[in-house]
């Protein structure tokens, strides 16, 4: 902790420069705060001080306060962790205290490390620094004064799209906004802020405290109209989260009360907040996300990860146009490999199609764009794949193709040339059996739409190198994907898992359960979608292979249901031919479609699994824990086999790659908040109703019979746990 200090050094020209040391992003940890309470005060009471300038060390302003002291509130339930920081350190030390200070910020300031920059008389900051309140993605709100200061520096309906989106913005914006005063470049941001703290102190320049200011936010009747429209949009947007209205009254309290009331409420509020479940999940997912970085016997063994400039995606269909345009669009060299021109000509046109996409939808500037497609090449010929570091195979899910596929990059590519496959089921063992370099041979599986979806699972076998997987890895990384290192199994982590969610929504609807029934609870649970309109959107073709590949990996717990094929045999095929479950029509969202209930009548008829013949009864929560509960006995599988590294990568890849909902903290986390007892107990009696498909893994009962949460690394492995 030697790096954690709050430095002051007072120059001869009077100004105090207070520099916050905390890499790598200079987070407020609790030593920190008192170091700035430390500091400010004996600035203040110098006589040779006349202003102070704060600044962060290393580059970077600050990336807020020190998110670990929330998990250990999350942990012990003591809110006491938490410091008194908005009125005695921001307001009375700073803002109202008798030296003007001014914030020089650079690389980035955000959360509680903005609203330090709030509390001071004027903000200097270095070109593209990032600005921004991030608050309510992680479950509480911003503090420190930050909901009452930013709108009354910026404006209300900017502040109120700033905190809501939780996205920054950057010094450039932040300068026409009104929240920066000056941008300079990095060598002469100490000089100019120095300089700028005089002026203040000799009244040159406005001594400016923020939270006394009004003429930015308007009358009560427009700051009114704004918060309401914020209101409504937040009620479609961040459904079963209380941060965002929360924080939007706490911003009106300021309004109507004044800005001091509005801190007082803020910091109440802030404490209520820190303590809801949605606070504690999203702060888990947040280091979960982090910690998929470190994997054992690969980031901790010194090695270095090779640079990769130049990829071979083999197949240019969906999946890899998609991995293509991610690649691409972060500057690597993509040759683009296809059997025939048509095929190749199609590639291509959807690699354009997606980054004209981006540019349409403001996602991307025009420049990045021609210079992403400038980066991909097409080829016909596996002898221009010659001089590439990677190749990553995406073809259709056929074995002896991809095989044959195999073979001949590892005769052409060199010799470091990592070869990677985007299967999404396939054994890699299998598909590697003709090549000598198994040690290079890898899985990287995207998720559809690749150039969009943030989940890569990167999949090792027993005989996949360290330096395969870190490459991969910083490739991931470089193309701003968040790699999960995983083993080598049926469906791997992420399918494998959510198998069983399609499965028990079949199960419960040839128990008679009605099908938009399902889809409501799974939505009001927070997935994007039931699981019958998922299945509309990806295709019955996908349904029905997924459903042979894991029938016959997991015949022990696979349940035939004939209702897609009866689907299919009537002419459906979802989404894709605007005929599924629902009616899909341009333009306009997707309706039940109540000509489809023969159809699963037919179903219900031939499973005939029905008790008595009559439709089960039961309630919403338990059409959602009949599909949730397999799925989590699925995962605790898969960690009972050691196929992840540790429970939180496989919350980080329930989040990323299934969508679900991420302030659940992901589907282990959850689990556990559930309570394993609970899950197995249910599971048990389900399985006695109704079959072998819930029936509770032996993982899942020893850690329900021990009372041991199913995120608790396990103490010694199981006799299973040998494919990492
Ligand atoms: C009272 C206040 O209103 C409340 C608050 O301020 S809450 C905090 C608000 N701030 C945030 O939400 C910012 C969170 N951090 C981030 O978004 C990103 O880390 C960042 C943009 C600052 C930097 O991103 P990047 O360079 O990719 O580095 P990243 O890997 O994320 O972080 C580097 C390390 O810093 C840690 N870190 C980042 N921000 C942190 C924070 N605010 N507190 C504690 N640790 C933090 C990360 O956990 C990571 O640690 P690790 O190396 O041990 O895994």
């Amino acid at each position: 902790m030697g790096g954690v200090k709050v430095t002051m050094e007072v120059g001869a020209d009077g100004v105090a420069v207070i520099t916050i040391f905390n890499p790598p992003v200079n987070a407020l940890a609790i030593p920190i705060i008192a170091g700035l309470k430390e500091k400010w005060t004996e600035a203040t009471m110098r006589n040779d001080v006349k202003a102070i300038v704060l600044t962060g060390n290393g580059g970077r302003f600050s990336g807020g306060f020190d998110i670990n002291v929330f998990q250990k509130v999350h942990g012990t339930g003591d809110i006491s962790q938490l410091p008194d920081v908005s009125v005695d350190l921001v307001v009375n030390t700073m803002e109202d205290g008798k030296k003007p200070a001014v914030a020089a910020i650079e690389g980035l300031a955000l959360g509680g490390g903005l609203e330090l920059a709030l509390g001071c008389h004027a903000r200097i900051a270095a070109p593209r620094a990032q600005l921004g309140l991030p608050e309510l993605s992680l479950g509480v709100m911003p503090g420190f004064g930050g909901t009452q200061r930013l709108p009354r520096l910026i404006g209300l309906s900017k502040a109120v799209e700033i905190m809501m989106t939780s996205k920054p913005i950057m010094s450039e914006e932040g300068k026409k906004l009104g929240l920066i005063d000056a941008i300079v470049p990095s060598s002469e941001l100490l000089k100019v802020s120095r300089q700028w703290a005089l002026d203040i102190a000799e009244r040159r320049k406005p001594w400016t405290r923020s939270l006394h200011k009004t003429d930015k936010i308007g009358s009560r009747s427009e700051a009114r109209e704004v918060l309401k429209v914020a209101r409504e949009q937040v009620k479609q947007t961040a459904k079963n989260m209380p941060q965002h209205l929360a924080c939007i009254d706490v911003i009106e309290e300021g309004i109507i009360h004044g800005g001091y009331h509005g801190v007082l409420k803020e910091a109440k509020v802030f404490k209520d907040l820190v303590l809801s479940d949605t606070s504690k999940g999203l702060v888990h997912v947040f280091f979960a996300q982090r910690a998929t970085s470190k994997v054992p016997n690969v980031t901790d063994i010194g090695l270095k990860p090779r640079t990769v400039k130049k990829v071979a995606v083999i197949g240019g269909g969906l999946m890899g146009s998609g991995i293509a345009t991610a690649l691409a669009l972060s500057n690597t060299f993509v040759v683009l490999k296809e059997i025939n021109s048509e095929y190749l000509q199609k590639g291509m046109k959807a690699i354009e199609a997606n980054i004209r996409g981006l540019v349409a939808r403001k996602k991307l500037p025009q420049d990045k764009a021609d210079r992403s497609l400038s980066m991909v090449k097409g080829a016909l010929d596996f002898s221009d794949c010659k001089d590439v570091d990677m190749v990553i195979e995406a073809v259709i899910e056929n074995v002896p193709l991809k095989q044959k596929i195999f073979s001949e990059i590892e005769k052409v590519c060199p010799p470091h040339c990592i070869l990677a496959t985007n299967t999404s089921t396939i054994d890699l063992n299998i598909i590697g059996e003709n090549t000598i370099s198994k040690d290079r041979i890898i899985g990287a599986h995207f998720f559809s739409p690749a150039h969009i979806m943030p989940l890569l699972e990167i999949v090792r076998t027993e005989k996949t190198s360290a330096q395969a997987i870190l490459d991969l890895m910083a490739v991931g990384k470089a193309i701003k994907k968040v790699p999960v290192v995983v083993g080598n199994c049926t469906g791997f982590a992420v399918n494998r898992t959510f198998f069983p969610y399609s499965q028990g929504a079949h199960i419960l609807v040839n128990l008679g359960v009605d099908v938009y029934r399902i889809d409501a609870q799974i939505a009001r649970f927070g997935l994007p979608m039931g699981p019958f309109q998922l299945q509309d959107l990806t295709g019955y073709g996908v349904a029905v292979a997924v459903g042979k590949e894991f029938g016959s990996a997991f015949s022990d717990r696979t349940f035939k249901s004939p209702l897609i094929d009866l689907l299919i045999e009537s002419g459906r095929n979802g989404k894709n031919n605007g005929k599924g479950y629902y009616i899909y029509e341009k333009g306009r969202k997707p309706r039940p479609d109540f000509t489809v209930l023969p159809i699963i009548e037919e179903s219900r008829r031939l499973t005939n699994i029905m008790p008595g013949g009559k439709p089960i009864s039961v309630g919403d929560q338990e059409i959602i824990e009949m599909i949730l509960f397999p799925v989590v006995n699925e995962a605790c599988r898969v960690l009972d086999e050691g196929i992840v590294v540790r429970a939180s990568d496989l919350d980080v890849a329930s989040v990323l790659g299934m969508s679900f909902p991420s302030y659940r903290g992901g589907i282990i986390f959850w689990a556990d908040t559930v309570g394993a007892g609970h899950i197995y107990r249910s599971l048990k009696k389900w399985s006695e109703l109704y079959g072998n498909f819930f029936k509770p893994s032996r993982f899942l009962e020893e850690r329900a019979t021990k009372g041991i949460p199913l995120s608790a690394p396990a103490s010694t492995p199981s006799a299973s746990r040998s494919r990492m």
